[in-house]
């Protein structure tokens, strides 16, 4: 049969590696979507709307590399961006895919369904180009193979998500095959004399040095530089901190692994190894105002050296086309040990966190869910903290060797969590994902535990029932903080419907969420949600010391010269 832009554009998905896409249908759509199903190995997950969609393939990218959303036009595009700016927050590259008018329709008289009823077609393209780093629109079938190619290799080479638009009358127009698949994937490289000047200065600046301390930021995983970040940490023997969105992208096993560095909400004394250092070599950090406590943590820039994906910044300097992981591995050829913070170290190094048993007949403690959950923990498991105070409890958590933990820090989406969740259950079915949500964050977007009820995903969610969002209260209250309550547990089996095996559980003591976790590892032929007691004013000490450092810096007054 005739090879079709539709067969052009499922083997491009394939040929990137991807092997399930998700979905919300949408007549703008359907026949791009038949051919992404004829495909052997692209298969679609349906979602059940298109902000769930996006955050789904963003969870994807999390444990798969690289992953793709397809929705309709306009109604499912525009909540969909709501992902897609995640994506771009947290360094995914997401494919966004959205059907569009026919041709035909686009430069005539008619006016379309789902548009906003006038003849502007331009809107959605107008906004994938701030939310993206490529936005093409198949308007022409022959230009199809060039702007398809254009953003697959955007979204590989830059980490970021991409918008391919296609007219409901293209998928079908022939085309030709598609040429070597190197053409989309070859890796770029440093340019040579940039990498050897900017591995010199550092060297150099490193030897001046008396106390260097390396610091993982949330970039270093999509720059695929966390070997090359080791070899250094190696090479020098200095300690290592991450800061809190790169949790778990070092083993907290490893010998010189210093904590999460985050100020007042830092862990393991990192915060103290930061104030014992006198020069940072970071790698992919965002000292955004969450991570930074208000612009009050981090170094100073006299003292830091940081890349970026395809970029290096040292005192003084700042170097072009310098790829991370080249520069971090090249560095380590340059340096001797400097190991000043891993003997300071030694010597400041905490106990691990742990919390003794409660009475098991008393009503839950935040510090007895948080001590149960650290049971649930293995090498197989990966930990979602949602926004809320699952961030602090989260980053209290120790991770043995193997386990994963994912957040999302820059986009700070509330009911990112459970949609994200899915895609990455469905990206590695071998890993046990683990939620940690609060009630608010919830309600955004519990429905896509539908999808894993279908797909039999043994997700275990623990649902912190806190009544309301606690993260507000601590940096502002009001009356908007309080929610409905709902029956969290009736609503998780009531996906079941005729024969899903999802459970719906409820532990207010230790002791029912002991035999709630049990029930929950057992259980292999669904997720299991456990709506735990927790009291409102329950919560870290680390969020009320943040909450009211977020609060004065939103209050800042404006600046006289404004
Ligand atoms: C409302 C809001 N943030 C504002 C917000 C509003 N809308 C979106 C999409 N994202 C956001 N972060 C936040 S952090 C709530 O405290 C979350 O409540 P919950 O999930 O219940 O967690 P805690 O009780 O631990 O705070
Ligand atoms: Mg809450």
């Amino acid at each position: 049969t005739q090879f079709t832009v539709g067969d052009y554009l499922a083997e491009r998905l394939s040929q990137i590696g991807i092997i399930n896409h998700f979905v919300v249908p949408g007549d703008y759509n359907l026949k791009l979507l038949d051919y992404l199903e004829y495909h052997p190995k692209l298969s679609e997950i349906g979602c059940c709307n298109e902000l769930n969609c996006a955050f789904a393939a963003e969870g994807y990218a999390r444990a798969h590399g690289i992953s793709a959303a397809v929705v309709t036009y306009s109604v499912g595009a525009l909540t969909a961006f709501d992902g897609i700016g995640g994506a771009y927050a947290e360094n995914l590259p997401v494919i966004l895919i959205s059907g569009a008018p026919n041709t035909n329709d686009i430069n005539s008289s008619h006016i379309l369904h789902h548009t906003i009823g006038t003849h502007n077609f331009d809107y959605q393209m107008d906004i994938a180009k701030n939310l993206t780093v490529a936005a093409v629109a198949l308007r022409r079938a022959h230009e199809a193979p060039r702007l398809i190619d254009h953003a697959l290799r955007q979204a590989i080479l830059q980490h970021k998500p991409v918008y391919i638009e296609v007219p409901t009358n293209m998928a079908t127009q022939p085309c030709p095959k598609p040429g070597p698949i190197s053409a989309v994937i070859e890796p770029e490289t440093s340019d040579k004399a940039s990498l050897e000047q900017a591995t010199d200065v550092a060297a150099d600046l490193i030897s001046k040095s008396e106390k260097p301390l390396m610091l993982a930021g949330p970039k270093l995983r999509a720059a695929g530089a966390e070997k090359a970040f080791l070899k250094l940490a190696e090479a020098l023997d200095a300690a290592v901190v991450v800061q809190p969105n790169a949790k778990g992208f070092i083993s907290e096993e490893y010998k010189n692994y210093a904590g999460v560095y985050w100020g007042l909400c830092s862990t393991r004394n990192a915060d103290k190894i930061g104030e014992f250092a006198d020069f940072f070599i970071g790698a992919g950090t965002v000292f955004n105002d969450y991570t930074s406590n208000g612009y009050k943590v981090g170094p100073t820039p006299d003292q830091f050296i940081d890349s970026d994906y395809m970029h290096v910044s040292l005192p003084g300097y700042e170097f072009t086309r310098v790829k991370m992981d080249e520069f971090l591995s090249r560095l380590a050829d340059k340096v001797s040990k400097k190991n000043a913070t891993m003997v300071e170290y030694a010597r400041i190094k905490p106990a691990l966190l742990k919390y003794a048993p409660a009475n098991p007949k008393e009503l839950l403690t935040r510090e007895e869910l948080m001590r149960q959950i650290q049971g649930v923990i293995d090498g197989n498991t990966t930990l979602y903290a949602e926004t809320g105070d699952s961030w602090f409890n989260g980053m209290q958590m120790n991770l043995p060797e193997g386990a994963k933990f994912e957040i999302e820090m820059q986009w700070g989406h509330i009911g990112w969590s459970v949609p994200s969740a899915l895609g990455y259950a469905i990206a590695a079915p071998k890993r046990r994902t683990v939620i940690m949500v609060g009630d608010g964050s919830f309600q955004l977007t519990g429905q896509e535990l539908a999808q894993m009820v279908l797909h039999k995903l043994p997700v275990i969610i623990f649902l912190i029932n806190n009544r309301g969002y606690t993260i507000e209260i601590q940096i502002h209250d009001g009356p908007y903080n309080r929610i409905k309550n709902w029956d969290y547990a009736a609503f998780m089996e009531s996906f079941n419907a005729e024969d899903g095996k999802a459970k719906g559980l409820k532990a207010n003591t230790g002791e029912e969420l002991e035999q709630a976790i049990q029930i929950a590892l057992a259980n292999k032929e669904g997720p299991t949600l456990i709506e735990c007691y927790n009291h409102t004013d329950d919560c870290t000490k680390e969020l009320v010391a943040w909450g009211s450092t977020v609060g004065a810096t939103n209050a800042r007054a404006p600046s006289a010269d404004q």
